[in-house]
């Protein structure tokens, strides 16, 4: 035989057998790898959903959410999968044909339907949460507002989901939620950071919410909400002023303005050129404003605009009270604050408003902004109304409700021009809406675990990365002991 033959022969991997042996552990590593991924990519691909109905003073808004299957309790995983915007007014303008309120959510409903896969109906939690239109109908007609809700959870029950109630949500839910819901999509709760201040401007109520160091919820509980998540305890403090959204504080302006019960006013909230016949019946319609309601001479007044921001600021600075605190410090009517803290984040109405008005720049000097509003206010109607393709009613109202959010902003709450920096104007984080509706879903389904829940010591990639890496390096060894071995046994006969 000779040498190179004998080379050959010696050489595993001429030998059948060993190639066999290596296509066999190829495809053994393929098929390892394959499996490892295939498994948890058909798991991560399923999601659960859940369903919150936003049924707020001037509309209701329905949030579809999804998170993957298997992280059920775990972190940051809810994201806003859809959005419908149910047609037609909140649901508790329908206080005369309240099955009409039933009715209105059923577009909306039935694209929910479609926008979950079938199978998942029955195990997907259907929620209503009513903020302060639905308050101030209690508190004008209780018995219209349990007519209301009748008519709303008979839609809801007709709908194939898991139906988990239809409730008046508490100032503080609301303004807790909301502040949930920012930081959970920040990602700051399961990394203990330094939470956002969460500040929601509705139509009839506004929310303030926010941690600070000085605040332990001994003075005024009532504006104290205690969490546990993810292993850290929060206490905040939070409040929601009732007629303190941007549509009742109109009434509130308008009320003050009309106290004496003229029969026409130069409004400076309101453009020059602007010229609008109102009833005083429909304006004081609201227990903001009903007490108020002067003794008539006239069934209606002239409703004119003056154009004017410094004036508006100061008749809207008439509709918060500063005169009275029992606490160590307050914001308004009485209602304890402690000293603000932190960055917030500044949406519904709030960033509407701003965003319409191209003010939500905050890094702009306080200063420019107030200049830029004031223009805007000065700017006569007939020209807003060439500028601008919106309905009129709305159209008419950015120059007062500017100038509410900043005269709220900086008398009401005590921001600064140093700290109105502070403050982001924003409408989603992550593709989801900034709100009450997710952190509601969130506490209700239980998905924030008080503790940081064992996560698994490697990631999914490096636990693929690791068990792949392993699996070839005991196929290496294996063929090298194989290769160490087989010139013995390939020799050894030919001794004998
Ligand atoms: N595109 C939009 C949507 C709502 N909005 C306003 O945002 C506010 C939403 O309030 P809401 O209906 O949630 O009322 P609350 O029950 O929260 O007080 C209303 O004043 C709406 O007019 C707006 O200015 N622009
Ligand atoms: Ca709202």
């Amino acid at each position: 035989m000779s040498t190179q033959r004998e080379m050959k022969e010696r050489n595993p991997w001429h030998r059948p057998v060993t190639i066999i042996i290596t296509v066999i552990g190829v495809i053994a590593i393929v098929t390892l790898v394959t499996v490892l991924v295939i498994q948890n990519r058909t798991i991560a691909q399923k999601y659960k959903y859940g369903i919150v109905l936003d049924a707020g003073s001037s509309h209701t808004s329905l949030y579809i959410y999804q998170w993957p299957a298997e992280k059920d309790n775990n972190t940051g995983r809810v994201e806003q999968k859809h959005h419908c915007q149910v047609a037609g007014k909140g649901i508790s303008s329908y206080t005369a044909t309240p099955y009409k309120a039933g009715e209105s959510l059923i577009s909306c409903l039935k694209e929910a339907k479609e926008n979950i896969p079938q199978k998942m109906h029955p195990e997907t939690p259907l929620y209503l949460g009513a903020t302060a239109g639905m308050r101030l109908l209690k508190l004008e007609n209780s018995s219209a507002s349990d007519e209301v809700f009748k008519a709303v959870e008979k839609t809801l029950r007709g709908f194939p989901f898991s139906y988990q109630g239809a409730r008046l949500l508490a100032g503080q839910e609301e303004g807790a939620f909301g502040w949930v819901t920012v930081n959970y999509l920040d990602d700051r709760l399961t990394q203990g950071l330094e939470t956002t201040g969460a500040l929601d401007l509705g139509g009839a109520s506004t929310q303030i919410s926010f941690v600070s160091d000085e605040y332990n919820g001994s003075e005024s509980p009532d504006n104290a909400v205690s969490f546990r998540l993810y292993g850290y305890d929060y206490t905040l403090y939070t409040h929601s002023f009732l007629c303190y959204g941007k549509d009742q504080a109109l009434r509130l302006a308008l009320a003050h303005q009309t106290k004496s019960g003229p029969t026409a006013i130069t409004d400076p909230c309101f453009h020059n050129g602007y010229n609008e016949t109102r009833h005083y019946a429909a304006v004081y319609d609201s227990p903001c404003v009903s007490d108020q309601k002067p003794q008539i001479v006239s069934e209606t007044f002239i409703h004119l605009g003056g154009g004017n921001f410094t004036q508006c600021q100061e008749v809207i600075k008439s509709i918060f009270n500063f005169t009275s605190c029992r606490y160590s410090r307050c914001s308004f009517n009485g209602i304890f604050q402690p000293p603000l803290q932190g960055q917030f984040g500044a949406f519904s109405a709030y960033f509407f408003v701003m965003n319409f008005l191209n003010l939500t720049d905050t890094s702009v000097p306080l200063k420019t902004v107030m200049q830029k509003l004031s223009d805007y206010c000065a700017t006569p109607w007939t020209q807003i109304k060439k500028e601008h393709d919106i309905p009129l009613k709305y159209l008419a109202e950015y120059c007062f409700s500017g100038t509410y959010i900043l005269t709220l902003m900086m008398e009401g709450y005590n921001f600064t021009s140093e700290t109105y920096s502070s403050i982001k104007y924003i409408q989603k984080i992550k593709n989801s809406d900034a709100g009450w509706t997710l952190g509601y879903m969130l506490n209700l389904t239980n998905m924030i675990p008080a503790e940081a829940p064992d996560s698994p010591p490697l990631t999914y990639t490096s636990y693929v990365s690791v068990v792949t890496v392993m699996a070839i390096l005991l196929f290496v060894i294996f063929i090298l002991i194989l290769y160490s071995l087989w010139p013995k046994f390939n020799t050894e006969p030919k001794i004998i």
